[in-house]
């Protein structure tokens, strides 16, 4: 960076985000910030709590305590779908796609789900970005896996997010199409500066995308940096009980 230029502002972020659930703290002043095309990876074993973080940045569960912030704007109180309307897009685990429809009917529905509707031109751009190709009375239960995730996926960009909030986008996929979901998080990010919040336990996927990675154990952020940086950690470490096998952290 040149001498007398500052950092870009961050797009999205949270402070000290606090959360219980069922009785339990679930979250304990979690912080974070990311800016446009800039990939945050965030890892940490089962149960540290990074869906519910998901939950808490797109709105489906409001926070004890803490901001959540985009556009330097506090979204705290705002609802999912409103915080969707700003731009601030969310996958799930699980793709489900509703198996009665067909691809066109998915579309329409996803496009009517914005007001004012998104017309069939946003739907194709959602899914010409993705590379989804299936015509339109495609029933979608025959889709496999990683087309659902793509058709999901295109649903979520024809509302020309800013930011998405993606949580273990390669689940259930096979490694050639890990490949592609990595491809297209690039593309993204980088060529379409969508800034990416990306919750994954497939270590060479984070190696190719990630700018940052951060580390969750039992609620709480335990490291920060490169990807390298936070694999050497030695309470990453002792978060895993040295339990790395096979490039995945489980
Ligand atoms: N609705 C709920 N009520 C009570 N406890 C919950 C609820 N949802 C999650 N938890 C608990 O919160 C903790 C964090 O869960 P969370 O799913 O956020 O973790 P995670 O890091 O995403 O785990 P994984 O890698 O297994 O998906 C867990 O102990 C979980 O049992």
């Amino acid at each position: 960076m040149h001498a007398g230029t500052t950092a870009p502002a961050a797009l999205f972020g949270c402070r000290d985000i606090a959360l219980d659930l069922g009785g339990r703290q679930i979250l304990h002043g979690i912080g974070l910030q990311v800016r446009r095309g800039e990939v945050l990876g965030i890892i940490g074993p089962n149960g540290a709590g990074k869906t519910s973080l998901l939950e808490v940045l797109s709105g489906r569960i409001r926070p004890k305590h803490g901001r959540v912030e985009f556009e330097g704007r506090d979204v705290t109180a705002l609802p999912l779908y409103e915080r969707a309307r700003l731009g601030i897009g969310r996958t799930f685990q699980t793709p489900v796609v509703p198996d009665e429809l067909t691809v066109g009917e998915t579309f329409k529905a996803a496009r009517q789900a914005c007001k004012p509707y998104l017309t069939r031109f946003d739907a194709e751009y959602g899914a010409e970005v993705v590379g989804f190709k299936f015509a339109a009375d495609v029933p979608t239960a025959k889709l496999d896996a990683l087309d659902r995730r793509k058709l999901l996926l295109a649903c979520l960009l024809m509302r020309r997010p800013k930011i998405l909030l993606m949580d273990e986008p390669a689940a259930g996929l096979i490694n050639s199409e890990v490949d592609e979901i990595d491809q297209h998080i690039r593309l993204l990010s980088k060529d379409m500066n969508i800034a990416v919040i990306i919750v994954e336990h497939r270590i060479e996927l984070l190696e190719a995308i990630a700018d940052r990675v951060m580390v969750m154990d039992a609620g709480a952020t335990i490291s920060e940096g490169s990807l390298a940086h936070v694999l050497a950690d030695a309470k990453v470490h002792a978060a895993y009980f040295e339990n790395v096998v096979e490039g995945a952290l489980t």
